[in-house]
């Protein structure tokens, strides 16, 4: 026998050491687990992309919220599965895929996409590849979020250069957001980017990452820039992680999407991650628990983030 539900065999596994694997029981009424996918033992490695387990979160604000829990590799293979799975969906269905990228760990962790079958495979031509955030660094420097995802994407796979909207790197902060808000408007009028009804603009993918205060894309907790609900793209001066001035997405355009995910991993992230997920409603919300798009948000954890839940 090679598979199993049981949670039983998952605590008493050496191979999935979980000091606090899920128990239903222990749950506020807001998230509750479905079910633990089937594993294969006895020296047959995890299925490729199959979650260890998942859960279904109904988080206030958001109606929609899958929560997966992988090995670390397997969580590269099944992000890149998602987000051809989209790119196909989005490139049959109007011959267009616009996805957001942040920077951060986010990048490594689509490196399945370099690989077939996908590489070979995806409509590349299609994607039209946007920021959700950036530092006020030039392009060629270490600390850029354009930088980071060219090296370690995009000059892997045919793009159209035209494309890539990278942030204008001559401009100030103030001055580069509002230059990427004219873009992202002229996008959405030439129809490349759709409008939600709101009026933001509503992007196909959004991929975030989270940091181990809970920041998400440059929006940092207890920030005024939370609040955000006219612009589009917004600057902050005082980051209180390095480089000092980024540009970002506002919440209200993070959260226009169609489809977002939360890739985060690293057990320095685990409280951030419980608060966000097992919060009381009550409590001051991190900024990547105001991540609530109107179509479908998907976390993505390692064992380590997903380590206190
Ligand atoms: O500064 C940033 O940090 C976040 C999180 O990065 P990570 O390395 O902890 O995954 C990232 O999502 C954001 O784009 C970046 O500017």
């Amino acid at each position: 026998m090679a598979y199993t539900q049981s949670t039983t065999f998952l605590s008493n596994s050496p191979r999935f050491p979980f000091a606090s694997l899920p128990n239903p029981s222990l749950h506020p009424p807001s998230v509750t687990h479905l079910f633990f996918r089937p594993l294969r033992f006895k020296g047959v490695s995890v299925k490729p992309h199959t979650p260890l387990y998942s859960l279904k979160a109904s988080m206030a604000e958001t109606k929609n919220v899958a929560v997966d829990v992988f090995e670390k590799e397997d969580l590269a293979v099944a992000l890149a599965k998602y987000v051809a799975d989209l790119s196909n969906k989005f490139t049959a269905e109007r011959g267009a895929f616009t996805v957001c990228l942040s920077g951060g760990s986010l990048i490594n962790y689509l490196r399945k996409l370099l690989e077939p079958p996908y590489v070979d495979s995806l409509e590349w031509s299609k994607w039209h590849v946007f920021w959700l955030d950036e530092r006020v660094v030039p392009k060629t420097h270490e600390d850029s979020n354009y930088k980071l995802a060219f090296d370690g994407l995009l000059s892997k796979v045919p793009i159209p250069p035209g494309n890539v909207y990278a942030i204008n790197d001559a401009l100030s902060a103030e001055g580069a957001a509002d230059d990427y808000e004219t873009c992202l408007r002229h996008l959405v009028k030439s129809n490349v980017i759709l409008s939600s009804a709101s009026g933001f603009p509503k992007f196909d993918l959004q991929l975030l990452g989270m940091g181990p205060d809970g920041h998400v894309a440059s929006l940092f907790p207890g920030h005024p820039l939370l609040q955000e609900n006219k612009k589009w793209v917004t600057f902050i001066k005082d980051s209180p992680k390095p480089p000092p001035e980024r540009i970002t997405f506002t919440f209200p355009v993070i959260n226009s999407s169609a489809y977002a995910a939360l890739v985060v991993t690293g057990s320095g992230k685990a409280d951030a991650v419980h608060s966000v997920l097992r919060g009381s409603q009550n409590s001051v919300k991190l900024p990547a628990a105001l991540v609530s798009p109107e179509g479908e948000l998907k976390w993505f954890l390692d064992k380590g983030a997903a380590s206190k839940l």
